[in-house]
């Protein structure tokens, strides 16, 4: 047991924080070593799994990260984009592997992984699972055979607590759509449309949020041309699948140089 790989989770009393805890319990492949919150959230000094309603586990919910990174061989993070920028340069420095969920991160937080990847191994995703990171590839292929006759839009739906707009998946398959076409998204985005917004322009690619109740997570490619439409599609219905692909992310980068990489690494895809 006291070979497994040590998991840090941060944001450990979210909707995946908690998932992230029991699938690495649950797991033969790892073990929990520590569990973050924010400063003053109620539940920092309480046994995480006494927190989350269950038996005790043995870890304690800590607001000092860097303290638990020391600790760990690896840290999953599904937060938000302030706290991951800063757990980054505590993963680096305390060299865990970081593999990163949030969403919501401008192409400027980005760009500040850089000097965090030189030091430790970043796996970072808007989207873990192992369907969704096909659907990316599926995408890709669709939008290369097909021309600018289809009009490509991606429309996702979450629940009413989501924060961000459009989703880190839909932005990933929006770049696979460009990429297939052998444009940059950054041209051909249409992230917001409202009143009379002029007939929609050729080529570009347009990106719808629906937001509602508990649904965990859909997404729609749809590829519409005169007299035809292909739909790709991918729903999730447990988040357990981004918990499990975070997980494999984990252990997969045990192995991998520093640098930054992403699900189709990890997955081979
Ligand atoms: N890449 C993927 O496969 C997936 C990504 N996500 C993303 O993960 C993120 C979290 O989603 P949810 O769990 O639904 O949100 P949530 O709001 O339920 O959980 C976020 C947690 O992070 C904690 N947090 C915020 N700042 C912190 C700090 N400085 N230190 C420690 N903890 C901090 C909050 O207290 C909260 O418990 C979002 O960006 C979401 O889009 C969600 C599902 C799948
Ligand atoms: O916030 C969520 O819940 C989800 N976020 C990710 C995203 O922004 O795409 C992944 C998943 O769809 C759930």
């Amino acid at each position: 047991m006291e070979d497994l790989p040590g998991i840090v989770i941060t944001g450990a009393s979210g909707r995946m924080g908690q998932m992230l805890i029991k699938t690495v319990v649950d797991s033969e492949k790892a073990r929990l070593v520590g569990a973050v919150e924010r400063t003053g959230h109620p539940w920092v000094g309480m046994d995480v799994g006494e927190a989350m309603g269950g038996q005790p586990l043995g870890v304690k919910v800590t607001d000092e990260p860097l303290e638990a990174f020391a600790k760990a061989q690896a840290v999953i993070d599904f937060t938000a984009p302030a706290a991951t920028l800063q757990f980054a340069k505590l993963a680096a420095q305390a060299r865990a592997v970081h593999v990163i969920g949030t969403t919501g991160m401008t192409d400027d937080d980005i760009a500040k992984l850089g000097p965090c990847g030189r030091h430790a191994v970043i796996v970072r995703a808007g989207n873990m699972s192992l369907g969704v990171n096909l659907l990316t590839q599926l995408t890709k292929k669709v939008a290369e055979a097909l021309d600018e006759d289809f009009d490509i839009e991606v429309i996702e739906a979450h629940h009413h607590h989501k924060v961000d707009a459009p989703s880190g998946t839909a932005l990933m398959l929006g770049e696979a759509a460009a990429e297939g076409r052998g444009v940059d998204l950054a041209d051909v985005a249409d992230r917001g449309r409202d009143g009379i917004t002029g007939a929609r322009k050729k080529g570009d690619i347009g990106f719808v949020a629906i937001r509602g109740g508990d649904i965990v997570g859909e997404h729609d490619v749809l590829f519409a041309a005169p007299g035809e439409r292909i739909t790709l599609r991918h729903v999730a219905t447990d988040r357990s699948v981004f918990a499990r692909g975070a997980l494999k992310a984990a252990l997969w980068g045990q192995d991998q140089k520093p640098g930054e990489y992403d699900m189709l690494d990890v997955l081979g895809l």
